[in-house]
């Protein structure tokens, strides 16, 4: 291509005569001309070797095995492709390390914040006028947030003013209100890291996320560095412009996170406003001890567990490190599952071999994006539009009927199926019986929507459990490549 800038030779040719030297061209003039023509060597050179790269990149996916992970928000797609890398491709998993640190701590923080909030709210409403006739409740809230509490005016030697004297029925104590002070520096970290993760966010996000290809993990790479994440020890001061580094000032903070979590009193406000910060996605509570600290480094375990809402679709290429077929390529798209995400699935649909279909069988909870809608509900339902798209018609569907220690735990706790779903009937209230009915209702859809007859391959799952699922991932892959091999005809 580039080469023809030079290869005419003809005199009539329109080309080669705009490109002959003038007449009367410079020594200066010529050096330039010719600069100017290796420049425009090389350009093309690289558009040649793009063409060439992107050509092959084409092929290599055409031959790859493409998996497409689905479900509703929360299901646990990030999660398996997490358990994939870790058991088939693990240096790469591990190579990202750095950056999941970040979203582990933020996981944490994130946790923090609620707690803190829960604190502020009990603090609010049992807050109390101390004579009769004093403003309402509203009034009261309002005047505990004054910038002149009772305290501050008595100091000043002024008496307050009647209607703002009050008294807390909380049994939570000045030493918890101390405590959330000292915690407030992890709030401006939390919005700060999340702005730069999602600059373009215009509304409060329930989780951490980041939109899909915007090259996060490099960014928090690099974030870590400047923010001092090096191996040295450091001291954990948020007053040496440390302030704005999470590892520094969730260091300082360490030991009032683990005593306002661990506070009986805490336990008890948090239980009698039924809020459950250990149900929270990413719940990294109960490990602040070893987080908190200078030199965490999250473990496998840490990294699978720690919840980074997908945005959009992400596509992800790994090359397996060992098994049948080792060096070969796989690509593994997981996309955003709550509603607004789900249009952006379509177009990876006819060129896919496999669906690992994620459904928890959440039977007593709603979807976070619309309270009146059950979860399971809203998962049959996907999984019927699934089964019967046509486009998919060849596709291997792979239903994980996943999160099961959450199903073990909530049949354990008493939650009877039949008060969400009555026609569950007087069927006995445990995980085998639950777990055989709904997976039968899978089955039969899958069965009666196929446009065409296929195979229902299941799993029972804990994707957070990643020595299970390593397992159950070995047979999956065995499984995909036999078809896929099927498919093209080599066995
Ligand atoms: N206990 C338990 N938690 C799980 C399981 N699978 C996933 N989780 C947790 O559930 C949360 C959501 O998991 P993700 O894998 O991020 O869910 P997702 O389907 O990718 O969600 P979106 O990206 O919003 O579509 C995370 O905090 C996981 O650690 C499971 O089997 N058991
Ligand atoms: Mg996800």
């Amino acid at each position: 291509m580039a080469s023809s800038l030079f290869a005419s030779s003809d005199a009539d040719d329109p080309l080669s005569k705009a490109l002959q030297p003038p007449p009367d061209e410079s020594p200066a003039d010529r050096a330039r001309r010719l600069q100017q023509l290796k420049d425009a060597q090389a350009i093309s050179h690289k558009i040649d070797e793009d063409i060439q790269e992107s050509r092959k990149a084409f092929e290599r996916r055409k031959k790859a095995i493409k998996i497409l992970l689905l479900g509703q928000a929360e299901s646990g797609k990030s999660t398996t492709l997490k358990n994939f890398q870790l058991a088939f491709s693990p240096q790469h998993f591990r190579s990202e390390r750095t950056a999941w640190r970040t979203i582990v701590q933020l996981n944490l923080i994130r946790s923090i914040k609620r707690l803190l909030e829960v604190l502020q709210e009990e603090w609010d409403d049992s807050t109390q006028p101390l004579r009769t006739g004093a403003p309402d409740k509203g009034k009261a809230k309002a005047a505990a947030l004054a910038p002149n509490p009772p305290s501050a005016l008595a100091a000043a030697g002024r008496s307050p003013p009647k209607a703002t004297v009050r008294f807390s029925t909380s049994p939570l104590t000045d030493q918890h209100r101390r405590m959330r002070m000292r915690l407030s520096p992890l709030v401006p970290i939390e919005e700060q890291l999340t702005r730069r993760l999602l600059p373009d966010a215009n509304d409060r996000l329930q989780d951490v996320c980041v939109r899909a290809g915007s090259g996060w993990k490099g960014l928090l790479a690099g974030l870590q560095q400047d923010g001092g994440a090096s191996k040295e020890p450091r001291r954990p001061s948020t007053a040496d412009g440390k302030k704005d580094d999470p590892t520094a000032v969730l260091a300082a903070c360490r030991d009032d996170i683990i005593a306002l979590w661990e506070d009986p009193v805490v336990r008890a406000v948090l239980k009698r406003r039924a809020v459950r910060l250990q149900d929270m996605p990413g719940f990294f509570l109960n490990d602040a001890a070893r987080i908190a600290t200078m030199n965490y480094e999250p473990t496998d375990e840490d990294i699978v567990r720690a919840r980074l809402r997908t945005l959009g679709v992400e596509e992800h290429r790994f090359t397996m490190e060992s098994g049948a077929l080792p060096g070969s390529e796989w690509y593994i798209y997981d996309v955003g599952g709550s509603r607004n995400n789900r249009p952006m699935w379509i177009p990876y649909f006819d060129d896919i071999q496999a669906i690992i279909f994620l459904a928890p069988l959440a039977f007593n909870l709603m979807l976070e994006e619309d309270s009146k809608v059950n979860r399971l509900e809203d998962s049959i339902m996907l999984w019927k539009e699934i089964c019967q798209n046509p486009l998919l018609a060849k596709t291997t569907l792979i239903l994980f009927l996943n999160k099961m220690d959450i199903l073990q735990a909530t049949l354990a706790a008493g939650i009877r199926v039949n008060k969400f779903v009555p026609s569950y009937g007087d069927q006995p209230n445990d995980v085998q019986h639950v777990t055989k009915y709904f997976r039968d209702k899978f089955r039969g859809y899958h069965k009666r929507l196929s446009p065409q007859a296929r195979s229902f391959y299941w799993h029972e799952t804990s994707v957070v459990d990643t020595r299970s699922t390593a397992a159950i991932l070995v047979g999956v892959r065995e499984g995909i490549l036999r078809a896929h091999l099927q498919s093209v005809n080599v066995i």
